[in-house]
């Protein structure tokens, strides 16, 4: 194949369409241990369709998706697939020459590689042994071109010099690096992508299921996932529990299916253990001086929000409010502060410690004595916040068995689980149910309420909302400071983007 012919290939389909259903899950189990993750799915993806999976964390989407490609094998059931060769076994090979790709949630791609580097890795056609280099860029750069106009990012460039969005995109991309596509799998997708990086990407879909390709989405937001599916399967406890037409259902039709107990937000919420804080509730607890723009000051007691577009200095405060000592200039944060990481592959989870031992890891001040620890103490801690988080998974259990969710709930109770006075968090609700982020927002203003100062940035301007007063980041500048009636999200979105704001404060 010519490397021009790649934006075209990126959406081929194969050369016999039929209507048949692309694939189909017939009673699929699957146990890990005594996790019973499938129990006898059902599940057909009609050719050219948009099919959602929504359900609450832990209710086996992934699993599913990975007996789907191939790459795990059901104890019992069967997957059967349109393209599959006569007497061809379903695994990763034959799923990939029968053009099932899939994109992960998390991202995974080699830091170390450069961005074509990565793409070649994960291209299933032949590359040769001369040029690979210059094809493989052509290659992935045509696919993010087509699916990410303006995408901005070089295809020279180490992966881990990404933000996450970029990164993101890449992994998008890449999976559209495929001839003959028939399946395309996305696990939560949009989590890290902005709003128009999401836009393109569902257009871009709309794109393949009018040429035929079919595509599992998976996601917790909900109104995505109503706005972009045709049907939408809802599963629960590793079962498909129900199948709606998407333009016959409804948000809240979608959360009883999926069995969650929806707790307003805002409601109360007991933290499993007081923090013990030192500051007075309303003191200044840390700042920020700016050279330009608006200075940033935090009081024991606040919520306080960091928006704006992605990558627009967020993460540089967080990290200054998270890295200073006492010799910052310029900078002044309270001794006892906890990080939540956005990425928590990359910097968060101990992928060879027990959910226990990663959840009390920042707690050890108040659960050791004389410094040895306290076995007791740290079982019930972590066992408090299990059941407060519902956690799905036991405190023995390895973190990286969990599912991604639930392991994203880990790192937030490890830091409220800690006895800091500061707790930053940086964009940490990406792949966490709706239910249980409803749950995280009355556990931070009842924090907060505690006398915590809280900084939380978070790429959902609609998320905001629960905060007592938001700092708008634009180029690398606080450009505005919102509380009370000019807390909106029409305020942040165009303070996001009038070149005007704060240049006249
Ligand atoms: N490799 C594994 N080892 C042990 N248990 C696993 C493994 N993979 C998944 N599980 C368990 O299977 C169940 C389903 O997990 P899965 O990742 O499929 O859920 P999910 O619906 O994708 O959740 P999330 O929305 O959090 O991503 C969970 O209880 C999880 O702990």
């Amino acid at each position: 194949m010519s490397d021009t012919a790649l934006s075209e290939s990126a959406t081929a389909v194969p050369s016999t369409p039929s209507t048949a259903p692309t694939i189909v899950a017939r009673g699929v189990t699957k146990s890990y241990g005594k996790t019973r993750a499938l129990r006898g799915v059902d599940l057909r993806l009609e050719h050219g369709e948009i099919l959602g999976l929504v359900g609450h964390n832990g209710a086996g989407k992934s699993t599913l998706m990975r007996m789907l490609a191939g790459i795990e094998q059901p104890d019992d059931g069967a997957v059967d697939a349109r393209e599959r060769r006569a007497g061809a076994a379903w695994n990763a090979d034959s799923a990939a020459a029968s053009g099932v790709r899939m994109v992960y949630q998390e991202l995974a791609l080699c830091d170390d590689l450069t961005v074509a580097e990565n793409a070649a890795l994960s291209d299933p056609r032949p590359t040769g042994l001369w040029g690979w280099r210059g094809r493989a860029e052509q290659r992935i750069g045509t696919a993010l071109d087509t699916v990410f106009p303006g995408h901005g990012i070089s295809v020279l460039r180490r992966t881990g010099e990404l933000a996450m969005a970029e990164r993101q995109m890449v992994e998008i991309a890449r999976a559209l690096c495929t001839d003959a596509l028939s399946m395309l799998i996305l696990d939560e997708p949009t989590e890290s992508l902005g709003v128009d990086a999401t836009a393109q990407l569902y257009a871009h879909l709309r794109t393949l299921t009018r040429r035929g390709v079919s595509v599992l989405l998976i996601s917790h937001r909900m109104q995505e996932v109503l706005a972009n599916s045709d049907r939408i399967a809802v599963m629960k406890d590793g079962t498909v529990v129900e199948t709606f037409a998407a333009a016959a259902t409804s948000e809240s039709e979608l959360l009883v299916a999926m069995g969650g107990e929806v707790r307003a937000a805002g409601a109360d919420v007991t933290a499993p253990r007081a923090a013990d804080l030192t500051a007075e509730r309303g003191a200044i607890v840390a700042t920020v001086r700016a050279a330009s723009g608006i200075s940033f000051e935090a009081r024991a007691g606040e919520l306080i929000g960091l928006a704006g577009l992605a990558g627009q200095g967020q993460e540089q405060l967080l990290n200054k409010l998270w890295g200073a000592g006492a010799l910052s200039r310029g900078v002044t944060v309270p001794r006892r502060r906890a990080y939540v990481p956005g990425d928590r592959q990359t910097s968060g989870i101990l992928p060879l410690w027990s959910v226990a031992e990663n959840l009390t890891i920042s707690a050890m001040r108040g659960i050791s004595r004389l410094g040895i620890i306290n076995g007791r103490a740290k079982r019930e801690l972590a066992a408090e916040w299990i059941g407060a988080l519902k956690v799905r998974g036991d405190a023995a259990t390895p973190i990286t068995a969990l599912s991604g969710g639930n392991q994203q709930k880990v790192l937030v109770a490890r830091a409220f689980a800690a006895d800091a006075q500061m707790v930053l968090l940086d964009d940490p609700f990406r792949g966490v149910d709706v239910a249980t982020k409803n749950e995280l927002y009355a556990l931070m203003k009842a924090e907060a309420a505690a006398g915590r100062c809280i900084v939380w940035y978070s790429t959902e301007n609609s998320e905001m909302a629960h905060c007592d007063r938001v700092y708008v980041f634009r180029a690398n500048r606080l450009v505005s400071e919102l509380s009370g009636e000019s807390n909106t999200e029409e305020r942040i979105i165009a303070d996001s983007f009038d070149e005007n704001t704060g240049d006249q404060r």
